[in-house]
């Protein structure tokens, strides 16, 4: 055995055949097979591995070019076991050793998870992802996990706010956005909210709305698939994420998505009645609210991130009656709400003495983003960072209906925020005062943050059922990078 400053080399057996095996310091694993020359990236392409009875398995994920396959997606990686068996029990031994001190040295990948199912997420497809594409991927890296199906609304909210953060390494939702969001919400509340928000966060889409997992694979290119996003968390690398507070009097949400009022929330809430069309229904309920389009009254005030102070021709030519220092809109006492008894504790930004500018309506729609990706297909806010400490505001007065169908199919490439009826910026900071319908001063409207009401005005859809906060004022505030992701990179 050839053993040199970590890289060991040795015999061993393949389908029978002796030949050697060779493990880098930087971690490659090399072989010939058949006269082939064969290698994995230990980091890229091993999972983990296994060993039975005189056999190493190496449990690999693997572009299916490098595995002679041809069937199926083929652009999809794909799980394979190589098999190598060392010519004696020490030489095993020292493989294995090996191996696992080279997995160990990946820092980040993480050992034990908690894994969140909702069972009726989406298509009610999450216990059969769970089942084909987490659970094989997870036993391959020798990940330990607890596996709970959510029972109810607001019970992984529950789970987060009381499990023991100590037994596991990150938090896993299979679901769509909102049972995440469900656990960031849970986290905030915690006593121990600071380091319980350091607790890596993952989500495998399996919901209606997966714009988390969306803008994580795409920034990479990756296409927004269970697999993709299991292999993210294996490989443990991870991101932070801001987080918005969504306050009203002494009720707080905590958004790490969007929010929205207007068009873009309408759409979002009042299509469930559409259920039945299954993925058409938010298109055709689109289409249904453009032609039967309604602008509300109300005020929208923000304080622009550095760069976007002087916002322009644009802004000027929307009309709007306030802006610069003579107008500047300072919040007044009743916004900055009761101090918490438990959980997250508010920087200390005194929001008064911020540089608040105000636009006032009619408002087709208003729509604030954290992350790129609404939804697997709208690319809501193209500029939007993960960690950037600011939410990308997206705003439409009034415009053609033409021109909004035209808006409405750019939103799946982002170009809609290039349209001179858009107006897109960064703000730090946000208060929207919702009001009625123009067309009609006894209706109002929905307030809807990441896919959860957290306000219905009168005469909207299911306005008599109870929601979070009250169709008024409400301010949003942002933490920079507070909670933390299972990233591709
Ligand atoms: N067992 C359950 N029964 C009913 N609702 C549940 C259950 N478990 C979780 N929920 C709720 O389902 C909602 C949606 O969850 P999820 O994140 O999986 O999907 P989504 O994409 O946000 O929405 P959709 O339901 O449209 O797919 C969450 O608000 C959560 O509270």
């Amino acid at each position: 055995m050839d053993q040199h400053r970590q890289t060991i080399s040795d015999l061993v057996k393949i389908d029978g055949i002796t030949t050697t095996l060779t493990l880098t310091y930087a971690g490659k694993l090399s072989w010939n097979d058949g006269g082939d020359h064969r290698s994995l990236t230990i980091e890229k392409e091993v999972l983990g591995f296994s060993i039975l009875g005189s056999k190493i398995f190496v449990k690999t994920i693997i572009d299916k070019s490098d595995a002679y396959c041809c069937t199926g997606d083929k652009t999809a990686p794909l799980r394979k076991s190589f098999v190598f068996e060392p010519l004696s029990e020490a030489s095993l031994q020292l493989w294995s050793n090996m191996i696992q001190e080279n997995l160990d040295s990946l820092a980040g990948r993480p050992k034990k998870l908690l894994i969140l199912v909702n069972p009726f997420g989406g298509r009610k497809s999450a216990l059969k992802i769970f089942a084909a594409d987490v659970k094989p991927l997870l036993e391959d890296a020798n990940i330990l996990y607890t596996m709970k199906e959510t029972r109810h609304q607001l019970h992984a909210k529950e789970i987060a706010s009381e499990i023991d953060l100590s037994m596991y390494d990150g938090i896993v939702c299979v679901s769509g956005d909102g049972v995440l969001v469900e656990v960031v919400n849970g986290l905030m509340e915690r006593e121990d909210w600071e380091s319980a928000m350091k607790m890596p966060l993952g989500v495998v889409p399996a919901g209606t709305g997966n714009g988390m997992a969306k803008s994580l694979l795409d920034t990479v290119g990756q296409p927004c698939t269970a697999l993709y996003a299991v292999l993210a968390i294996i490989r443990g690398h991870k991101r932070s994420l801001d987080v918005a507070t969504i306050l009203q009097g002494e009720t707080r949400f905590y958004s790490v998505l969007m929010l929205a009022w207007g068009l873009v929330a309408d759409i979002d809430i009042e299509s469930e009645r559409f259920r039945w069309l299954g993925n058409a229904r938010m298109d055709f309920y689109a289409l249904l609210r453009i032609f039967h389009l309604r602008t509300y009254n109300g005020h929208i005030y923000f304080v622009p991130a550095p760069g976007y102070e002087k916002l322009g021709d644009k802004l000027r030519q929307q009309s709007v009656e306030c802006s610069g220092d003579s107008c500047a809109f300072r919040p007044n006492q009743e916004l900055p709400i009761k101090i918490q008894q438990h959980g997250y504790r508010q920087s200390n930004v005194d929001l008064q003495k911020l540089n608040w500018k105000k636009i006032d309506g009619p408002f087709v729609s208003v729509w604030l983003h954290n992350v790129p990706w609404g939804s697997e297909v709208t690319m809501a806010a193209p500029d939007a960072k993960f960690a950037d400490g600011y939410l990308d505001l997206i705003v439409m007065r009034t415009c053609s209906k033409l021109s909004l169908l035209a808006l409405m199919i750019e939103l799946n490439n982002g170009n809609h925020v290039k349209s001179p009826d858009v107006l897109y910026l960064k703000v730090k900071a946000f208060i929207l005062e919702p009001g009625s319908q123009t067309a009609d001063p006894s209706k109002e409207g929905i307030i809807d943050s990441d896919g959860e009401v957290l306000a219905r005005g009168n005469g909207t859809y299911k306005c008599k059922q109870k929601s979070m906060m009250t169709y008024d004022k409400l301010q949003i505030t942002v933490e920079q990078g507070l909670a933390t992701l299972f990233s591709p990179i």
